[in-house]
């Protein structure tokens, strides 16, 4: 029996990463077709990758994430194949597609990687698979690809981020001796993107920065009172041309403004990212470790979830989710007190959502 009826197969859908050095350049320049990312700042950013060794640690992570999503499945006795495509490189998402739909399985539901929304968040990522559609019907195929809603106010993603925030206040608690509003901050850290793209995922829904602040809110919320800390939140990686806006401040720039008013230790919380990827490897085990070490901060990283069993379960939750309401089943789509689920158009936004692309184009550094 297909438990998941109307859909086929389920499709782990990410952004993907180089394997070895070789792979480095030609996936940055799959990255960043047609943007206007500024030669320096790949540059900048291939050295990243190379001090990894060439290899980004996010296809490991995946594999887990995958790995970890079959067994719950299997727990759920749901016999429905899971596989694993990516936007900038292999396994690609058209090429796992066409091998299913060899097979007979042609319709998708896609869990993607990114919590929030935002152009480079969800929508980029129906525009892949619109990109997919078209290439297999071009070869005769016909494909439908449905997607999970974003997932930051889902009960399964957000009380993974608390078990882990509070395992991350226990590290630093330690290192610290005691706990002082004075003297230590919480940041919780995402990535940034261009303002336009913040202003264009704030039409449909709360919008890219309002997403993360309800989850801090739950977050700071579920903390006890001998816990509290003042929060913020900051951002990361932010690239593009300097004349363009970015969501500020940066995590190190912050933190250089916080030891100025006396502050001397940060907890850092990369809300933003789901696993280790380079972000989190690069801009803040390397680069805002550094910064603090220079500001003589004491310093927590917390855990990103990973595979964690909360947030597995709740990936899958939110796949039955979508699978009933595709059905027309009664279903209900739970969120964090203080959050609403978002409109199911394809999946998560409306179709109408997170148009950011359209904003770029008037702007010199984003050619069409
Ligand atoms: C919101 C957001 C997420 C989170 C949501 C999600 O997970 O999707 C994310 C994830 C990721 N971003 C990644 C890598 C890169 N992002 C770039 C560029 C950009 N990201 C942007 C935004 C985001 N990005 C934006 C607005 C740009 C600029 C222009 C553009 O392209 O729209 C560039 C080009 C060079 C540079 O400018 O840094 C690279 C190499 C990797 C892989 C990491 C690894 O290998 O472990 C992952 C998971
Ligand atoms: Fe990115």
């Amino acid at each position: 029996m297909n438990k998941t009826a109307p859909i086929d197969a389920l499709v782990l859908m990410s952004f993907g990463g180089p394997e070895a050095p070789e792979e480095v350049v030609p996936f940055l320049k799959n990255v960043t077709a047609g943007r206007g990312i500024p030669e320096e700042r790949l540059e900048e950013v291939g050295e990243h990758y190379y001090g990894f060794g060439g290899k980004s640690p996010i296809n490991d992570q995946n594999k887990a994430l995958l790995q970890a999503l079959r067994e719950e499945l299997d727990h759920r006795e749901i016999e429905t194949p899971i596989i694993w495509g990516n936007r900038n490189w292999e396994p690609y998402l058209t090429d796992e597609l066409r091998a299913e739909a060899q097979s007979g399985r042609t319709r998708f539901l896609s869990i993607d990687t990114s919590a929030y929304s935002s152009y480079s968040s969800c929508r980029q990522y129906r525009e892949d698979f619109a990109k997919t559609i078209g290439a297999l019907s071009a070869e005769g195929m016909t494909v439908t690809i449905d997607k999970i809603r974003q997932f930051y106010n889902h009960p399964g993603y957000a009380e993974a981020c608390a078990l882990l925030l509070r395992e991350g206040v226990a590290d630093f608690t330690k290192q610290v001796g005691a706990l002082d509003a004075e003297k230590h901050r919480i940041l919780f850290v995402t990535h940034s993107i261009p303002n336009v793209m913040q202003d264009a995922s704030a039409v449909e829904t709360s919008g890219y920065r309002a997403q993360h602040e309800e989850l801090m809110t739950h977050l700071l919320n579920g903390l006890p009172a001998s816990e509290a800390l003042p929060a913020e939140l900051v951002y990361c990686s932010r690239s593009g041309s300097p004349e363009v806006p970015w969501l500020e401040p940066d995590v190190n720039d912050r933190m250089t403004e916080l030891a100025a008013d006396g502050v001397s230790g940060v907890i850092l919380v990369p809300i933003g990212f789901i696993s280790d990827h380079m972000e989190v490897a690069f801009d803040l085990d390397t680069e805002a470790k550094e910064t603090a070490a220079e500001l003589g901060f004491a310093f927590t990283r917390v855990a990103t979830v990973g595979t964690h069993p909360l947030f597995v379960s709740g990936l899958v939750d939110l796949v039955e989710e979508r699978i009933a309401q595709l059905r027309g089943d009664e279903t209900t789509a739970p969120t964090i007190p203080g959050s609403t689920a978002l409109v199911p158009g394809s999946g998560a936004c409306s179709i109408e959502c997170c148009r950011g692309r359209i904003e770029r184009t008037t702007e010199p550094n984003w050619p069409a």
